[in-house]
């Protein structure tokens, strides 16, 4: 692979507009195919962006009836009904309030009884609805994509991982205490994000100051998973509070 390096970069002046920038590519996806297949991601940032799809949705002239989604990510030993689950998130975030099948949503089984098979089976559904139109993504503080982590090869398919303890303790305030974080997660894999035809990442806030300079850098390395994002053809970041 070469590196292309062609990363757009789009500053937003605050959360709402990077929020709606973004929504705003996705419904114009939409509207260009009817039969879009979305790629969706969780984690604090995205939630202004689904709020603003919902309520273009609900100016009634756009239908996702047609389109499907797979989600990138879920823990490993959680319930959907978990609150902290990914599928509870996805549902009160989007699925509840707009009108995509239920048999069109995806998102990986962070509860199967055979999860190694369960991330191949996600990797071919992907791939037979055609590969995912439009990638969603946030990035953890040490350069996550999905839940790959640092060091995570960039050819490998969906697969399990053990998470970092930097993304456990960033991700505690969604449980009771650090003991409930779960060790391990389910993601679509870096292989599997770059086969996505165009991404869209957003990066909001301080806290990304540094992934957000490493990834403006331009150098690539397995040890910060988002950089493989200069190989792709087709990548926005939508940035506000980072400089
Ligand atoms: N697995 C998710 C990622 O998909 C998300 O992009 C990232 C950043 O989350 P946040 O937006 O809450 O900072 O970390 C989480 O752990």
């Amino acid at each position: 692979m070469n590196a292309v390096t062609n990363l757009k970069w789009v500053e937003a002046t605050d959360y709402d507009e990077m929020s709606k920038i973004a929504a705003s590519i996705f419904v114009e996806q939409l509207k260009e195919n009817s039969k879009t297949v979305f790629g969706m991601a969780t984690g604090s940032t995205p939630e202004g962006f689904y709020k603003e799809l919902v309520s273009i949705y609900k100016e009634g002239n756009i239908s996702f009836a047609q389109a499907k989604s797979f989600n990138l990510d879920e823990y490993i030993g959680i319930n959907p009904s978990n609150e902290a689950s990914y599928h509870y998130y996805m549902d009160h975030n989007l699925f509840n309030h707009i009108d995509m099948k239920q048999e069109n949503i995806y998102l990986p089984t962070g509860n199967a009884a055979n999860i190694e098979k369960a991330a191949m089976d996600y990797d071919a559904m992907i791939e037979e609805a055609g590969n995912i139109d439009i990638q969603l993504l946030g990035i953890g503080v040490n350069g996550h994509i999905g839940f790959n982590e640092p060091g995570t090869p960039f050819d490998l398919g969906t697969n399990v991982i053990k998470l970092a303890e930097s993304t456990r303790e960033a991700n505690k305030i969604y449980f009771d205490s650090i003991n409930d974080v779960p060790t391990h997660a389910i993601t679509m894999g870096i292989k599997t994000i770059m086969k996505s035809k165009k991404i869209v990442l957003l990066i909001a806030g301080a806290a990304k100051q540094e992934a957000f300079d490493r990834l403006r850098s331009g150098e690539v390395t397995e040890d910060f998973p988002a950089s493989v994002l200069n190989y792709h053809p087709d990548v926005t970041v939508i940035y506000t509070g980072v400089e």
